[in-house]
């Protein structure tokens, strides 16, 4: 049987001396996409941060069977593309020149582009609706463009584990659907894995195979979306008040205004 896209053992994550994720398990089938759900401070970026490589993890972390920490940062580049949910926007930089920077794992250390980078490059603006942007500087776009950018690098990077942190957060609805079509295109065409964290539950339920609930830094629930979209859990995790309603494609999680405030909402302000 092939290794796991993601194997996390025992992850455990102290960032400033505070425990964030105390003994996290978690296990991702190449070709799956899982999608990791919970509260505000939960600790879904930082479990997407150490499965990127991007936190110290000892041998808590593999990918594909080999532990993080041994792959080489051009190798790791290869594997592995991360959309991080504000990532830095370097000064003056063109549209095209950030997408290049996904073609990097590429391109010999001091060479150039090649025609095929810059294809790449092309092609995932078109697909992401960013068609005639290519000169425009980064920190002049909307922030719903600028987060079709960050996408269009990652994809360029070809990497056969996508991590998503939100990577629909400022998009228009039209743009969400086109967005989460894509990656899933991409995964049914490429075979990639797809690790994301959303915080739209009906959105997550209806593209995931399988959702991760975290809560104060611990797997709380883990299951396919009619598993852990549940009126009890999302009560008990969220605080929150919903319906869950029996959609096509999954639970559709509506909203609805409790009878009364619920004990401490001022306190979650
Ligand atoms: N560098 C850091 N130093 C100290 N604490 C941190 C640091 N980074 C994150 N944290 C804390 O770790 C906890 C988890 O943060 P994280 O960003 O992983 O949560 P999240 O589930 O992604 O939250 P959200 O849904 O709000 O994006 C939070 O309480 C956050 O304040």
């Amino acid at each position: 049987m092939s290794a796991p896209a993601v194997a996390v053992r025992d992850l455990r994550v102290q960032l400033a001396g505070v425990p964030i994720l105390t003994g996290v398990d978690l296990s991702v089938a190449a070709g799956e996409w899982v999608t990791v759900i919970g509260p505000n401070g939960a600790g879904k970026s930082t479990l997407l941060r150490a499965v990127g490589g991007l936190l110290p993890t000892e041998d808590a972390v593999s990918l594909f069977g080999t532990p993080i920490q041994q792959l080489r940062r051009r190798d790791r580049a290869r594997v592995v593309a991360t959309v991080a949910q504000s990532p830095v926007v370097p000064a003056g930089m063109s549209v095209l020149d950030y997408v290049l920077l996904g073609r990097t794992p590429y391109i010999a250390p001091l060479g150039r582009e090649s025609t095929a980078d810059l294809a790449a490059a092309h092609d995932v603006l078109d697909r992401l609706d960013l068609t005639g942007f290519h000169a425009r500087e980064l920190a002049t776009l909307s922030g719903g463009e600028r987060q079709r950018v960050f996408l269009a690098r990652a994809f360029a990077q070809g990497a056969t584990l996508l991590l998503l942190d939100e990577p629909t957060s400022a998009l228009d609805i039209g743009h969400q659907q086109d967005v989460l079509e894509l990656v899933d295109q991409l995964r049914r065409a490429h075979g990639l894995t797809v690790v994301a964290t959303m915080h739209d539950l009906s959105i997550a339920g209806e593209y995931a195979d399988r959702l991760v609930l975290l809560a104060d830094g611990q797997v709380a629930a883990v299951g396919n979306p009619r598993e852990v979209l549940t009126t009890e859990l999302l009560a008990r995790h969220y605080r929150a008040t919903v319906k869950v309603i029996d959609g096509e494609r999954g639970p559709l999680v509506v909203p609805v205004r409790p009878a009364s405030a619920p004990d401490g909402v001022l306190g979650r302000c």
